[in-house]
C-alpha cells in the first residue's frame, strides 16, 4: 500500500478526486495541527470523529433541509441529551475545544437548545459571578441541571446599551432589584434559546438605585419553573420566529411585569450593592461586557472553520465536475483548471488560513486578559476589545462574501440544500451582525486608533501599544517591493503599514480638523466614520496578515511551510491588489509594481493549483460535519444527488394533494372549455 501525503484518500472514492489528492506535497495530518494549534487536538478531533462514525445514534437521521422546524428541534434535541449523557466516553472532561468539535459533528451548525448555554451563560457566570454565586450557580450550569442564555439586546435597542428600557429598579426595603418592560420596544429580543429552552438568563438591565441610573448591569434571573417548565409569573416568553436560518435556536422574546429577584443575583464579582444600596464600582466601566467579548474573540475560528466548510465542498465538487474544454482538442477539463475558478477559491482558501492563525493569536490574548482581569489587572482590556472589535468584523465580512463565492462556484447545484451552502451563508453571515453588528464595532476599533493618532501628532509614539507601534513609525517614500532582488514578505508588511498608518492619519485629521472648523465632537465624528472605518478595516487586514507572517516563520518542516509560504504570497498579493486604490493614491506604489503584484497572484494561482484539495482536506471534516452531497470525501456527487433528490418528502408520492386539489381541475376545465 503507497502512503500518500493526503491521509484523506481511500479505494473506490471518484478518481478525479484520488488524482487531485496523489498530487498533494504535504502531510494533511501535519496541516491540522497547525490548523488546530496542536498535534495532540488535531488527532483528538480525528478520534472524535471516529468514535462519531460508529455510533449511528449520534448520526442525522435524515438530512437537515428535509425536516420541519419543529423536527429538526426535536432531533437535536435527542442527539443533545445522548451527547450529554455519553459525554465522558467521547471527550474529555470540561474540554471546551473537544466540545466545539463533538457539536459541530452530532448537532451542526443550525445551532441546538444549549447552544448559548455553552457560549454565553456559563461565560458570563464564569467572569462576572463572585465566587459564592459561582458555588450556586455555575456548577449546577456546567452539569446542566439548569438551562441559561443571555439576554441583552431589545426589540428597540441593540448596539445603544445605555438605551436599553429594562429596568432594575433596587427595592431598599426588600432588598430586592424589581425588573420591569416598560414598552413593547424593550421587550428582549433575539437571545438564542430564550424562546422555549432556558429556564435562567443572564440579563441586562439598567440598573437604578434611589433613582439614579447605573447603566447597563447584568443579573442571574430565573425564568421557568424548574419543575413544569412553565414561565415564572410575571414574565412574558416566546420565539421570535425563523430566521435566515440558524433555525434550530430558539431565538426569543422576554418581558418583566415588576417581577422580583433578590438583591444577590447581581453578579457581584466586579460590582457590588450592599444592602443599604450603596454601589460599590467596578475596576473597568465596560468589564460587565466580558460575555460579549468572549465571543467576538472566538468567533474568529468560528467563522474560519464556516469559511472552510464552503470552500472545502467547492473545491472538491471542482475537482470532479468536468465541463468545457480549455484546448479544444482535449476532452472536458474539472472546473478547476480554469484561471477564474481558482481565482474565485485560492484567495479564500488562504484568507481561511489567515484566520484561524489570527483566531488563535485571539483567543491566546483573551485567556491572557481573562486570567489578568480575575486578579484586579484590567490594563489590557481596550486592547483587547480593539481588536476583537476589528477581526469580528472583518473577518466576519470576508467569510460571508467567500462562502457566497463557494457557493457561485458549485453553479447550479450551489444553488440545491443538497450542497447545504445556503445554510452556511445564513448561519455564518449572522456574524456580521450579531456580537456588535460589523460598521458599529469598525468605529469602536476607530476610537482606539484615533487615540493612538493623536499620540503620534502630539510627539508622543513611545506611548504606542504593540498593536499600533507603526503608526509611529517612519514609511519609506515608495515601497521597495519588485524592486529590489529579495523582495519578501517584510516589503509587502511595511506596504500594509503605509497604507493602514495614512489612512489612520487622514482620517484622524479629518475628524480633528472638523473639531477645529467648530463642529462638535460627535457631529465631527458621524462625518469622518467612513473614513474612519476604513482606517479600522485596513489596520485590521494589516493585523491578520502579521499573523499569518508570524505563523510560518514558526513551521518547522519544511513541506509545510513551502506550501504556507505559497498560501501566504497568494494571500499577500491578493490583499494589496484588493486595496490597490490606497497603494496608488499616493504613488507608494506605482502600477508597474501592481502589475509584478499581479504576475505574483497568478503564479500562485498555478503553484496552489495541485495543492487545492489538500489544503482543504486539512482542515479534516467528516461528510457527518459538512452535511453536504457536493463536499463529500469520496467525491460521488452525481449518484448521491440523485439518492438525495429521490429522498425529497415531495417525492413519497407520485400525486400531490395539491395537484388532485387545484391542478387536475384547472387542466379539466381548460381542456373542457376547448370543446
Ligand atoms: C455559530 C453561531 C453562533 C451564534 C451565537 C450568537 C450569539 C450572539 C449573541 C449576541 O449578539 S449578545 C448581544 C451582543 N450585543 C452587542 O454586541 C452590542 C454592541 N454594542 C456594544 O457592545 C456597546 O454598546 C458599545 C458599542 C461597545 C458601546 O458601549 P457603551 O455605550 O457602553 O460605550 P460608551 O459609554 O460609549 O464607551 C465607549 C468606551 O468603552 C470602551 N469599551 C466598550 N466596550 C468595551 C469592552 N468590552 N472592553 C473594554 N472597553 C470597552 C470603548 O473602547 C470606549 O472607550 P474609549 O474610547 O472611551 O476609551
Ligand atoms: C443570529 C443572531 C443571534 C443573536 N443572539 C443574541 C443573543 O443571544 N443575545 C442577545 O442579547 N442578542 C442577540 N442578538 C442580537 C444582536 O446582538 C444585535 O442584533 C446586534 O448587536 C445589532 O444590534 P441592532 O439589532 O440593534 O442593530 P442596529 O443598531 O439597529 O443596526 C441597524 C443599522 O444601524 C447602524 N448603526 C446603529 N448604531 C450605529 C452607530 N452608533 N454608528 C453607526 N451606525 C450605527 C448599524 O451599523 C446598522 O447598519 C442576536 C442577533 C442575531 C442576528
Amino acid at each position: 500500500m503507497v502512503h500518500h501525503q493526503n491521509k484523506a484518500i481511500r479505494e473506490g472514492d471518484n478518481p478525479d478526486l484520488t488524482a487531485e489528492r496523489v498530487t498533494g506535497t504535504f502531510d494533511t495530518h501535519s496541516m491540522a495541527a497547525q490548523i488546530y494549534n496542536s498535534e495532540a487536538h488535531a488527532r483528538r478531533r480525528r478520534e472524535i470523529t471516529e468514535i462519531i462514525a460508529k455510533r449511528p445514534e449520534l448520526h442525522d437521521t435524515k438530512p437537515f433541509p428535509f425536516m420541519t422546524r419543529e423536527e429538526k428541534i426535536l432531533e437535536s434535541s435527542r442527539k443533545l441529551t445522548l451527547i450529554t449523557k455519553h459525554m465522558n466516553e467521547i471527550i474529555e472532561p470540561n474540554n471546551s475545544n473537544e466540545m466545539f468539535h463533538l457539536n459541530n459533528e452530532v448537532l451542526g451548525i443550525e445551532g441546538h437548545p444549549m447552544a448559548l448555554h455553552g457560549i454565553m451563560f456559563i461565560p458570563a457566570l464564569t467572569a462576572q459571578a463572585s465566587e459564592e454565586q459561582q458555588k450556586k450557580w455555575l456548577t449546577r450550569a456546567i452539569n446542566r441541571e439548569i438551562v441559561g442564555t443571555y439576554a441583552q439586546t431589545e426589540l428597540g435597542h441593540g448596539t445603544n446599551l445605555q438605551n436599553l428600557e429594562t429596568t432594575a429598579t433596587y427595592d431598599v426595603a426588600t432588598q430586592e432589584f424589581v425588573l420591569h418592560t416598560p414598552t413593547i420596544t424593550g421587550l428582549k429580543w433575539w437571545p438564542g434559546n430564550l424562546g422555549k429552552s432556558s429556564n435562567y438568563a443572564v440579563v441586562v438591565a439598567l440598573m437604578f438605585i434611589k433613582g439614579k441610573n447605573y447603566g447597563p448591569h447584568t443579573f442571574m434571573v430565573p425564568l421557568r419553573d424548574e419543575k413544569t417548565h412553565q414561565p415564572l409569573k410575571g414574565i412574558t416568553i416566546g420565539d421570535i420566529g425563523p430566521k435566515i436560518a440558524y433555525n434550530v435556536t430558539d431565538n426569543g422574546f422576554l418581558g418583566f411585569d415588576h417581577y422580583r429577584i433578590p438583591r444577590t443575583n447581581l453578579l457581584m464579582r466586579h460590582t457590588r450593592v450592599e444592602p443599604d444600596g450603596t454601589y460599590v464600582k467596578p475596576p473597568h466601566a465596560k468589564i460587565n461586557y466580558s460575555a460579549m467579548v468572549h465571543v467576538r474573540s472566538h468567533m474568529i475560528t468560528g467563522q474560519a472553520i464556516m469559511l472552510s466548510y464552503a470552500l472545502t465542498i467547492a473545491t472538491r465538487y471542482s475537482s470532479v465536475r468536468r465541463q468545457g474544454q480549455i484546448d479544444t482538442t482535449q476532452p472536458e477539463v474539472k472546473v478547476l483548471e480554469y484561471q477564474t475558478q481558482q481565482h474565485r477559491l485560492f484567495p479564500y482558501i488562504a484568507r481561511a488560513y489567515a484566520f484561524v492563525f489570527a483566531g488563535a493569536e485571539t483567543v491566546k490574548l483573551y485567556e491572557r486578559v481573562l486570567e489578568e482581569v480575575a486578579t484586579g489587572n484590567v490594563s489590557l482590556m481596550a486592547d483587547l476589545h480593539a481588536l476583537t472589535s476589528g477581526l469580528k468584523s472583518v473577518v466576519s465580512h470576508y467569510t460571508a462574501q467567500g462562502i457566497e463565492q463557494a457557493r457561485m462556484a458549485c453553479g447550479g447545484h450551489g444553488y440545491s440544500q443538497a450542497s447545504y451552502m445556503s445554510e452556511i451563508f445564513g448561519v455564518a453571515v449572522g456574524g456580521c451582525t450579531y456580537e456588535g453588528e460589523n460598521m458599529v464595532m469598525l468605529l469602536q476599533l476607530a476610537r482606539y486608533l484615533v487615540k493612538s493618532a493623536s499620540l503620534v501628532k502630539t510627539g508622543q509614539s513611545s506611548k504606542l501599544g504593540p498593536l499600533v507601534a507603526y503608526l509611529g513609525a517612519k514609511s519609506d517614500s515608495t515601497s521597495l517591493i519588485d524592486r529590489t532582488p529579495t523582495t519578501g514578505f517584510a516589503e509587502y508588511v511595511k506596504t500594509f503599514q503605509h497604507i493602514a498608518r495614512r489612512q489612520t492619519l487622514k482620517a484622524a485629521d479629518k475628524f480633528f480638523g472638523l473639531m477645529e472648523k467648530g463642529e462638535k465632537r460627535p457631529i465631527a465624528w458621524n462625518k469622518s466614520s467612513v473614513e474612519l472605518n476604513r482606517a479600522s478595516r485596513l489596520h485590521t487586514r494589516l493585523y491578520i496578515v502579521e499573523a499569518f507572517v508570524r505563523r510560518v516563520e514558526e513551521v518547522a518542516d519544511p513541506r509545510l511551510k513551502e506550501v504556507l509560504t505559497d498560501l501566504l504570497h497568494l494571500h499577500v498579493n491578493y490583499e494589496l491588489l484588493d486595496m490597490s486604490t490606497y497603494a496608488l493614491e499616493d504613488g507608494f506604489v506605482s502600477s508597474s509594481q501592481l502589475d509584478y503584484v499581479r504576475d505574483q497572484l497568478y503564479f500562485y494561482l498555478a503553484k496552489i493549483r495541485p495543492n487545492a484539495v489538500s489544503l482543504v482536506d486539512s482542515w479534516e471534516f467528516s461528510d457527518q460535519e459538512l452535511r453536504s452531497v457536493l463536499g463529500r470525501r469520496d467525491g460521488h456527487v452525481y449518484e448521491n444527488l440523485f439518492a438525495w433528490a429521490k429522498a425529497s418528502p415531495l417525492n413519497k408520492t407520485d400525486v400531490l394533494p395539491s395537484v388532485d386539489k387545484y391542478l387536475k381541475p384547472l387542466m379539466e376545465s381548460a381542456r373542457a372549455s376547448k370543446l
